[in-house]
Order: structure tokens, then sequence, then C-alpha cells
């Protein structure tokens, strides 16, 4: 017998809260029978399921090794701490939450230096300067090394650091820093702006699949259920629902009304009554619905859907094809 699927969901930062509502508009409620320190958790109804509670970092760690099957963290975790991510995990699906850049910064007051080039200039003049190489604070230490030589700059080396990385210019540890920002405001704070071509990853949170986990058939339907609210979820928010009824409504004017708004007719249609329902995006709801009255519908009724349930499940076919290559 196989055990359980493990999926291991932040256990505190920022990263956290929006994992946990993320997880329950999908309709997967995750509860931790031990109360809130527990650091195991169940999601209601569904057995084979177990949820660890980790930090961000360890989550990557944690699918790298193949403790656990599936995992939600920043993609900038994902990149920094797995050597051949994309072989050894797959990134399903972006989350839309946790979004912050890894960026090279440098001291505001160097008015000449506003791109890589210009730094790598910079680099190799203190060298010859100072007899030594100008010094980067920073815990993305692979990110940083692949960036940097992407851009041909050598002469410089890494100081890592753990915490406060934005303060190093100023207390002297550093000359610049790599790290990661949302707002920018840690930044700007420390007297540090962002080089012009100096965005070396655009990150947020991806649920993310490990290949080394033990993927045989129990934790494989596991995830299979998990992936399948996931899609519903995020399918029915793509969409409203429109019904309506009227008589010149034709195979022609749906083809208008795809290509015109985005519009797909799930059940196709109309039927022989004249009774249409459409999905359709959120922002060509009113132009949708003047498109349609101006076609003789004397009503269109527009709601929002909780979950749209196709046979097709992309992203578990994607998990399936990630595993079997
Ligand atoms: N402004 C931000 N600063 C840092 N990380 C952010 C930001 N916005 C989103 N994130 C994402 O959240 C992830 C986890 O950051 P968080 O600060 O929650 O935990 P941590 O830094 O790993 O832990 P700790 O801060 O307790 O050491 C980051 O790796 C990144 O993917
Ligand atoms: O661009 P901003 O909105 O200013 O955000 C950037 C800051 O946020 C993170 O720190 P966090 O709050 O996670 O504290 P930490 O340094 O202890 O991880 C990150 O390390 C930056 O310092
Ligand atoms: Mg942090």
């Amino acid at each position: 017998m196989s055990g359980p699927l493990v999926l291991a969901v932040p256990s505190k930062g920022r990263l956290q809260e929006n994992a946990e509502a993320f997880f329950g508009r999908a309709g997967l409620n995750l509860s931790k029978p031990g109360g809130a320190r527990d650091y195991r958790g169940t999601i209601s109804g569904l057995d084979n399921v177990e949820i660890a509670y980790l930090s961000a970092s360890e989550i990557a760690s944690q699918l790298a090794r193949g403790s656990v099957h599936l995992g939600v963290t920043g993609e900038d975790l994902v990149r920094e701490s797995i050597t051949d991510a994309d072989k050894r995990v797959l990134l399903i699906d972006t989350l839309g939450f946790g979004g912050a850049n890894v960026v090279v910064a440098v001291p505001q007051a160097w008015i000449d230096v506003r791109t890589m080039a210009d730094l790598d200039d910079v680099t190799t003049g203190f060298r010859a300067q100072h007899n030594r190489r100008m010094r980067v604070a920073t815990k993305y230490i692979n990110l940083t090394r692949s960036f940097f030589a992407s851009h041909g700059i050598v002469d410089y080396r890494i100081v890592e650091s753990a915490g406060a990385t934005e303060g190093a210019p100023a207390v002297g540890t550093a000359e610049l820093i790599v790290d990661i920002t949302s707002t920018g405001s840690t930044l700007a704070a420390n007297g540090l702006k962002v080089l012009d071509d100096g965005v070396i990853l655009r990150s947020q949170a991806n649920l993310v699949a490990s290949r080394d986990a033990d993927w045989s058939e129990g934790p494989r339907e596991s995830a299979r259920i998990i992936l399948d609210h996931i899609h519903a979820r995020a399918r029915a928010s793509k969409y409203r629902e429109v019904r309506t009824r009227f008589k010149g409504c034709d195979a022609a004017m749906l083809t208008e009304a795809h290509n015109r708004f985005g519009v797909v007719a799930p059940f196709g249609g109309p039927t022989s009554s004249g009774m249409l329902t459409l999905h359709c995006p959120p922002a060509q709801i009113y132009a949708l619905g003047s498109f349609l009255r101006a076609h003789g519908a004397e009503t269109v009724s527009v709601a929002s859907l909780d979950y749209v349930l196709d046979r097709e499940n992309p992203l578990f076919a994607r998990l399936e094809a990630f595993l079997r290559s």
C-alpha cells in the first residue's frame, strides 16, 4: 500500500494566508487537527492527503529531495535552491500572489551606473584601483552567479547575507546587493536603486510538483483530485455565465460573439427555443450584453461561477507528462 500524498504549504510569512485562501477558494479546506501549532494538517474530505506546514525555503528543498509531492513556494526559491530545477520539479501553475522581483541594486549615489554594462566597467575599475573585488551581498548566490556570468561580469565576490541585505552597502560589508523586492520601499529606505536591466527574475508563488516523490497510484489519484479542484476554480474565475433567450440567435452570431468578446458556448447552442448559455470574460460582460440586446435579446442575465468542471484537466495532464518525460 502506498502512503498519502504530501502537500507542503507555507507555515508562516507572507505566503501562508494567501496559500490557505487559495486552496479554500478551490473548495479544499485545510485544517490542523492538532491546533494552530501543529505542523501537520489535513484537507476535509480527502483522506489520503497530508499537509506539511513548512517555511517557503524548506518547501523548495523538500520538493527537490522528493520528500513532499506537491508544494506552494516562490519561484525565486525554486530557481535558487534546486540545481537543474526544470528536471527535478515541475512548476504546475502560477498562483497570482507572492509576486516579487529578484534584482541587482546599487547605491543611488552611483549616478553613472545605470545598467549591467556600467556595472561591469565599475567592477573592473574597482579591482584595478583597490586591488580587491567588489562585494555583492545576497542570499541568492546561484541566481547572482549565473546572471552576472550572462553579463560577462567576473570582478566581484559574493558575501552571503541571511537578512537585512539592503543595509550591507551602508554598513560597509558590501558595495552592492542582489535581493527580492516588491514595493521597493526597503531599497529606497536604504538609498539603493535597481539597475535598468537588473531584474534577474520576476517571481511569484507557484504550485510545484516533485519528480522524485513516490508517485504510485494512490498519491497520483489524490493529485488528480486536488488539481481538478484547482482547475475547476481557475476556469470558473476567468468567466461569468451569461444567459438569454431570443429568436435571432444563431451560429453566425455566436461566431461573431466569440471573435469580438472571447465568449465560449460550453453547452453548444442555442437550444430549439433559443435558450443560450455563454461563458464570457468579466471585462467583456457589458459589451456582450449590448451586442445581444442589439440582436433582439429582451433580457440578459449574468452570474458568477464557482466551479467549472471540464472533462479535460490540463494541470493533471501537465503533471503526468512531466512524470513520464
Ligand atoms: N516583498 C517580498 N519580499 C520577500 N519575499 C517576497 C516578497 N513578496 C513575495 N515574496 C515571496 O515570499 C517568499 C517567502 O518570503 P518570506 O519572507 O515569507 O519567507 P522567508 O524570507 O523565506 O522567511 P523569513 O523571512 O522568515 O526568513 C519569497 O521567497 C518570495 O517568493
Ligand atoms: O520591496 P519591499 O516591499 O520593501 O520588500 C522587500 C523586503 O521584503 C523582504 O523582507 P521580509 O519582510 O521577508 O523580511 P526578511 O528580510 O526577514 O525576510 C525582502 O527580504 C526585502 O527586504
Ligand atoms: Mg522574508
